[in-house]
């Protein structure tokens, strides 16, 4: 089998591969922004708000609902978009094909790559626009239409293309491609496979196809589809031949190949010669596909779907019929059809369990390409050198050589204009607007057919001329079937002349003859030279092509020994790779758990969290309870102290009472035989007895003081302050004259304020303080505070208390003896005048006695 690999077309005409020359490579290059189109979907019903309006052909402004999030703070502005088209509810099809995705067609015709993904809220339109329905189909089956109605004429047989899995190409022979057309009919004849065109496709079928121009005619075309989906972050392909029903798919992997294009590897290429054969195996796909029911859409995406189609051409010979063996020739261009799963508010959906897992995965992998084109924007915009981080997800990682510059990249945003979905359809404005602002590097065109080396035009003349071969034939001349375009050299001898022989002409006619002979043994002569010149020509060209044979083919067998061994290390390698991203899967796999872990026990935490800052609300609740209970408890207390206080006070009244009773009884029996009220002494001293058993608290076993003269105490005794210790006085400013007749005298040194050098002990032992204020009764009282003056440790010195003398005067009238006598109003009146001066006498007395015992506290 004679077979030749052949690369994509994009990397043969990009410079090397190195990034670094990449790179370079792409400064230089014209860059075109990434073309955003919107599509608005008609209202389900005719009660359903709308959040979007129409200004232009270009322009669209999203107007706020009141059920919006942020209604307040928008101040219910509406926020103007501008795309590079907008389609309105009415737009059909037909037109968003011819305007998006037929010059994607163009580009694919000529080599060109093209990406084109429809992004939106779920059940927006994405799938509608994409795929469409048995009456009105999308932009996929419209792009099969244009795509075999251009190329038809210029079909390959099948399999002289062969995908080698490795995103390559092989080039068969037209015998090898041959043997694999028996091998495929024989294996569908031993399976009874029917591959009849499905019904329903078929019937799809549209009639109003264009035909694109720029299609090279000396070019053979083959066109392979691939449909593989994106489903929690993995890839499966949707095409896979499986040996049993409901057979569970393969995950893939994706990986770049020798010329860094991202590929999924092992991904199944179907070869398909016309549309209905395309429809059916998307058809195919599609029943695989994973599909789900909503509180937004029935038939709802729960994974990305990528429709690949490759078209792949090579140039045909000189003579313009069987293609050019030769892999430098060959041109591969892509376009994928991508329908993203819908970006959706799971509080919206209220999904549950595996519906909210897979729109969880839906949400991160969108993610991915915001951030991913958000990078890009900014390096475009500030030249920075960002790392994009395409391998966050599989979507990006699968289109990074598009968002590099590998081929256009296309976008339609679908829009449900209900003001349901407002909050959701913005942010997806606010993504296209980004993704308009992403410029992506043009890709260099595909080289022209001249620069192969054939000529132009050179099939187109060969059919030119085939078509006139049978015309002639079918005007009866047989000769053509056997014409030849190249006539080359014709070895052939001059024929003989005519003659007739008579007797009288045989001189003329034999001399003509000999004449003739010898031309034709001159020619002959000449001819044989001339091949005996060729035949050494030949032989000579024959040996060189043998030595050059066995010299190729002793090459060719080194070549092959290497070969082989680079095989077996790249198979090494490629097992190797195989390993790290099984690997690698399963690390993002664990970390995407870990993930949802964190998510998990974050809200946890917040639970606790909450639940927290409730028992301390609680609590806070509790202490406020606790301290009015206990403000209460305390009012209740003072309440009932003050009851008990002034109770004890009218107790304590009482006992003060009866002790100047007792005082005055006694002031009674020493001054005198009799009293005032004329009361014998012993009756005195036993109402005296009497009084003090009385008074006694009870359960009080105070012992009665033994009856005689009044004690007094010596620390009071006025002497003790008329000794020779020198006292430092310390007394008011201005002090208001004591005017009592016990003045008090001692070695003193006054101050108003005194200082530490008056209290040291050199200068002064004792110390004074005087404090004047009215008592109760507004009388002036005057407290002596005494004390010793002590010197401390650290030099200064301090003064003890010891001693307070209390000094003051109350008017006789005044006097509770007075009051006392008032109480015995009715002995009064019964008193006989000639005892008044004994009256004067005992309160005069009493008040003397009384005010030297009240003076001494
Ligand atoms: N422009 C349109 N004209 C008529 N019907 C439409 C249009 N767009 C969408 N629809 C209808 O709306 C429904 C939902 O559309 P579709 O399934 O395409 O949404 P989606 O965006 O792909 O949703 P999901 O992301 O959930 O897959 C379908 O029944 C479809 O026929």
């Amino acid at each position: 089998m004679k077979s030749s690999r052949m690369r994509t077309p994009a990397r043969q005409m990009l410079p090397p591969k190195t990034p670094k020359s990449r790179q370079a490579s792409k400064e230089n290059l014209i860059k075109d922004p990434v073309q955003v189109f919107c599509r608005i979907r008609p209202m389900q019903s005719d009660s359903d708000l709308s959040c979007i309006r129409v200004v232009s052909s270009s322009t669209v402004a999203l107007i706020p609902p009141e059920s919006a999030v942020n209604y307040k703070i928008i101040s219910n502005k509406e926020t103007q978009y501008v795309f590079k088209h907008i389609f309105d509810v009415d737009s059909t099809q037909h037109e968003c094909f011819t305007t998006v995705a037929q010059p994607l067609v163009e580009g694919l015709i000529k080599g060109r790559n093209g990406l084109l993904f429809s992004y939106g809220v779920t059940g927006s339109g994405k799938t509608f626009t994409m795929t469409g329905n048995r009456q009105d189909r999308g932009i996929m089956p419209r792009c099969m239409d244009v795509l075999f109605k251009t190329i038809s004429d210029y079909q390959a047989k099948k399999y002289v293309f062969k995908p080698d899995r490795l995103n390559g190409f092989d080039v068969l022979s037209e015998a090898d491609a041959m043997l694999e057309r028996q091998a495929e009919i024989n294996a569908r004849l031993m399976k009874l496979e029917r591959k009849d065109t499905d019904i329903e496709i078929a019937s799809r079928a549209s009639t109003d196809v264009t035909t694109l121009s720029g299609l090279d005619e000396d070019n053979s075309f083959a066109v392979f589809i691939s449909y593989i989906e994106i489903y929690n972050n993995s890839v499966y392909d949707l095409c896979e031949p499986t040996t049993q029903r409901n057979q569970p798919l393969q995950t893939k992997i994706i990986r770049e190949d020798i010329n860094h294009n991202m590929f999924v590897h092992g991904v199944t290429e179907i070869e398909v010669k016309s549309v209905e054969e395309a429809l059916n195996a998307f058809h195919m796909g599609q029943k695989r596909k994973r599909m789900g029911h909503t509180i937004l859409n029935s038939e709802s995406s729960r994974s990305h779907s990528v429709f690949t189609i490759r078209l792949v051409q090579a140039p045909v010979d000189q003579m313009g019929e069987d293609i050019v063996q030769d892999r430098d020739k060959v041109t591969v261009s892509q376009l994928s059809l991508v329908d993203l799963a819908g970006s959706e508010r799971t509080n919206r959906t209220k999904n549950t369990g595996q519906r909210l897992r897979e729109a969880g995965n839906i949400n991160n992998s969108l993610m991915t390409l915001r951030n991913c084109l958000e990078i890009l924007r900014e390096n475009n915009m500030t030249g920075a050198m960002k790392k994009v981080p395409y391998r966050d997800s599989k979507l990006t990682h699968l289109f990074k050589n598009f968002f590099d510059g590998e081929g256009q990249v296309k976008m339609i945003v679908c829009v449900n204009p209900r003001s349901e979905d407002y909050d959701e359809t913005a942010q997806v404005m606010k993504f296209a607007e980004i993704t308009q602002d992403v410029q992506i590097a043009r890709q260099t065109p595909m080289k022209p057919t001249f620069d192969s080396g054939l000529t132009p035009g050179r099939r187109k003349a060969n059919q030119l001329f085939r078509m006139a071969m049978h015309n002639l034939e079918e005007n009866g001349r047989a000769e053509a079937r056997d014409l030849e375009i190249d006539l080359g050299l014709v070895y052939k001898l001059p024929s003989f002349p005519d003659f007739h022989l008579r007797s009288e002409n045989i001189q003329d006619v034999t001399r003509e003859l000999m004449n003739c002979l010898e031309d034709r043994i001159r020619c002959r002569q000449r001819l044989n030279d001339d091949f005996g010149a060729r035949q050494k020509e030949v032989r000579k060209l024959l040996y060189d092509m043998e030595s050059e044979n066995i010299r190729v083919k002793t090459e060719n067998a080194a070549l092959t020994a290497t070969l082989n061994q680079e095989r077996e290390r790249i198979k090494i390698y490629e097992s190797k790779i195989m390993r790290y991203e099984t690997s690698l899967d399963a690390l993002n796999r664990k970390l995407r758990d870990k993930d949802d872990y964190i998510s998990q026990m974050e809200v946890n935490l917040g639970e606790k969290q909450h639940q927290l800052d409730k028992k301390e609300h609680e609590k806070e609740k509790q202490r406020r309870k606790f301290n009015s209970k206990i403000h209460e408890e305390a009012e209740k207390r003072n309440r009932e102290l003050n009851i008990k206080l002034s109770e004890q006070k009218r107790m304590l009244n009482e006992q003060m009472r009866s002790q100047e009773e007792k005082l005055r009884l006694v002031t009674d029996i020493v001054t005198g035989e009799q009293t005032v009220t004329n009361e014998p002494v012993s009756n005195l001293i036993r109402r005296f007895n009497s009084n003090c058993e009385n008074n006694q608290p009870p359960g009080s076993e105070r012992k009665a003081r033994p009856r005689g003269t009044v004690v007094s105490n010596l620390r009071h005794r006025r002497s003790k302050s008329v000794g020779n210790e020198k006292w430092l006085e310390h007394r008011p400013s201005h002090p208001v004259p004591l005017g009592t007749i016990l003045q008090p005298y001692y070695n003193a040194k006054t101050v108003t304020s005194p200082e530490m050098k008056d209290l040291k002990k050199a200068k002064s032992s004792r110390y004074c303080l005087i404090d004047q204020q009215a008592d109760t009764d507004g009388e002036l009282e005057t407290k002596l505070y005494k004390g010793e003056v002590i010197p401390t440790t650290s030099g200064g010195a301090q003064v003890v208390f010891d001693d307070v003398e209390c000094l003051k005067q109350k008017a006789p009238t005044d006097s509770p003896p007075r009051k006392r006598k008032s109480a015995h109003g009715a002995d009064d009146q019964k008193t006989p005048k000639k005892n008044k001066s004994i009256d004067v006498v005992e309160s005069r007395c009493s008040i003397g006695i009384q005010g030297h015992k009240k003076a001494r506290v």
